[in-house]
């Protein structure tokens, strides 16, 4: 890797891009019309289907931002990507790979279709529901509590955000519509998949999904990976590259759901979206990016944070393929 003062600065990689942004903000923007926020979660119904917000954040510290950056979301599913940094950290990967596979589904984020059609029945990866409520079983902690603690302070030290919190609302309200997941987490303790009670572990998983953050958080955990686990701005590695390289790897196969393949090809960056409309994406050893489009299209992402980071990619070229 280069030395930090060695790496590009956001200006450098991405010249102009204020300007550029002012201009595809407001062309993005058009797209939230044909986009729904989530209902299913009766809670995230009350985001602002027009908003859109991008944020980023070079090594160096600087950082751009443009439109409504201001918006506060739950992480939902990109929180996925770092409990599963966290359960590899706590149990390495040979145990969670018993757990969840490393294949793409091709189904929804919320299908259970695959746990009982192909043997041994666990989760095909851990960014589907299924998988993500089996990673949040293997979360180490001397009690619950501890668990829920040791999550959140994981996310305080990613996002160098001290104020980072569990949204309890959105929390309870995810607990109380949450038929399908929970019918998931029976399944695969049914499977052996999950040892604990289900009470427990879906506690976890509901928690972790609701961690209220900004655009700016984002971006700040996307450049950590975007530095395979070293933080530039701390100057610490926080995540062993390894488990980050998988991370990584799950981002770009499945980390837009099943419309992981047509991001791939048309914007090419590792990414992991969420049903409150965020995007966490990141341009390799240079700059972390946080997105915010509550309107989702019919695959469950944002849909005019994905229109804006296709203009972005292919404006400046960062496809990595
Ligand atoms: N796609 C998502 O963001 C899904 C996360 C959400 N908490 C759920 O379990 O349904």
């Amino acid at each position: 890797m280069l030395p930090m003062n060695a790496l590009p600065t956001l200006h450098e990689r991405l010249p102009r891009l204020t300007e550029h942004l002012e201009q595809w903000i407001i062309e993005s923007k058009k797209q939230c019309q044909h986009g729904k926020v989530a209902s299913y979660i009766p809670e995230l119904a009350k985001g602002n289907a027009k908003a859109l917000g991008i944020h980023f954040i070079d090594a160096h510290g600087n950082e751009t931002s443009a439109g409504d950056t201001d918006t506060v979301f739950t992480l939902q599913s990109i929180s996925k990507v770092f409990t599963l940094l966290l359960a590899l950290m706590d149990n390495g990967e040979e145990l969670v790979f018993n757990k969840v596979g490393m294949e793409p589904t091709g189904d929804s984020f919320n299908s259970m279709l695959k746990l009982e059609l192909v043997q041994p029945g666990i989760p095909f990866n851990p960014l589907i529901n299924a998988g993500a409520i089996a990673i949040s079983s293997l979360i180490h902690g001397s009690s619950q509590s501890d668990k829920l603690e040791r999550v959140l302070r994981f996310f305080r030290m990613l996002t160098g955000n001290e104020n980072l919190q569990y949204n309890e609302t959105v929390f309870e309200s995810e607990l109380q519509s949450a038929d399908l997941n929970r019918s998931m987490a029976y399944f695969l303790k049914d499977n052996g998949v999950l040892e604990q009670s289900v009470d427990d572990v879906l506690d976890i998983y509901f928690h972790h999904c609701s961690i209220d953050a900004t655009c700016k958080d984002l971006a700040r955990m996307g450049l950590t990976l975007a530095n395979n686990g070293y933080d530039p701005i701390q100057q610490k590695q926080l995540i062993p590259k390894r488990y980050v390289q998988i991370a990584k790897s799950f981002m770009v196969t499945c980390g837009m759901y099943n419309a992981s393949g047509q991001f791939a090809i048309q914007v090419g960056l590792p990414a992991k979206s969420g049903v409150s409309g965020g995007i966490l994406t990141l341009i390799p050893g240079t700059i972390g990016i946080g997105v915010i489009g509550p309107a989702l299209n019919s695959k469950g992402n944002s849909i005019a944070g994905v229109n804006l980071l296709e203009k972005l990619s292919q404006h400046y070229d960062l496809s990595m393929f």
